[in-house]
């Protein structure tokens, strides 16, 4: 890449977004790596910082359309540019169908649905407004393509997310804006060891009980590291992916052919 272009991660501070923040800055991106505590996306952002990069650390709820857009705003000032945002953040409540509270439900749309919904707002307007394209990419799951036990309300946002893909993507096209998802599978994260653990608690199974209820179907036979998933951020973030807006990859090692 001979310029560098600017990203911004949300849900940077661990699993997938750390990650993502840390494979742009070795594909030469200058990266902006968002969270809701400060502590832990200063520290990856310092870790980018001391291997050459360039990285700003920023605190914001991507569920407050204001403080993603300010995020958003404070990117572009202080790079000079902005090309891409990865709508990574995300929480994944253990939720068996007759545990569904109103607040439960209302808090995962918030940040699930409406943390992306803000972060296409704020991107698209702000790629109109320095007169460039961009790139948008929002995370969805495998469990955004098939059902999965205990997880009605996540799986909903990341079904959901699978269609605002698509449909910003044909709104967008117009102003050179690409909209596309990725779907990881089973990423060894914070995230998922929790989901584990909390199935397993329901069972009064163990946590490696729980593990194997979402990975026996792997095809591959392992499960992800938060770096499969970044590599294919990556290929979404860069040229290769220029002429694809609207898509949903699959990233889970075979668990769902589509
Ligand atoms: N771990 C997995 O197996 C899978 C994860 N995913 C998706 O990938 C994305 C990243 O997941 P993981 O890294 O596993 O999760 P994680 O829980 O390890 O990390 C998510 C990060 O997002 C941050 N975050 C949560 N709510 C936020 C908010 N309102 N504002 C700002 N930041 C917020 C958290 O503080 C955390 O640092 C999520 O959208 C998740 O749904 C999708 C498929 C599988
Ligand atoms: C957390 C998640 O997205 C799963 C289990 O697919």
């Amino acid at each position: 890449m001979s310029e560098k272009k600017v990203a911004l991660i949300t849900g940077a501070g661990q699993g997938i977004g750390e990650a993502i923040a840390k494979r742009l800055h070795n594909d030469g991106f200058k990266v902006a790596v968002l969270g809701r505590t400060l502590a832990k996306v200063q520290h990856v952002a310092d870790e980018i910082n001391a291997d050459g990069g360039e990285a700003l650390a920023i605190e914001a709820d991507v569920a407050n359309r204001d403080q993603v857009f300010e995020a958003v705003k404070k990117t572009a000032e202080h790079f000079g540019d902005f090309n891409v945002i990865v709508n990574n953040a995300g929480v994944a409540p253990t939720t068996p169908i007759d545990t569904v509270t109103p607040e439960i439900l209302n808090d995962t749309l918030a940040i699930n649905l409406g943390g992306v919904i803000w972060g296409i707002q704020a991107a698209s307007a702000k790629f109109k407004e320095l007169g460039h394209g961009g790139k948008i990419i929002n995370a969805s799951s495998q469990a955004g393509q098939v059902g999965n036990p205990n997880l009605t309300v996540y799986g909903s946002t990341k079904f959901a997310i699978r269609g605002v893909t698509q449909t910003t993507a044909k709104e967008l096209a117009p102003d050179k804006i690409t909209v596309n998802a990725y779907c990881p599978g089973i990423v060894k994260t914070p995230m998922m060891n929790d989901i584990a653990q909390q199935v397993a608690d329901n069972a009064g199974k163990s946590f490696e009980w729980g593990m194997e209820q979402f990975s026996k179907d792997i095809a591959l036979g392992r499960l992800s590291e938060p770096e499969d998933v970044a590599a294919c951020v990556a290929y979404l973030a860069g040229p290769d992916s220029d002429y694809m807006t609207g898509q949903s990859l699959l990233i889970d090692g075979g668990m769902v052919f589509s």
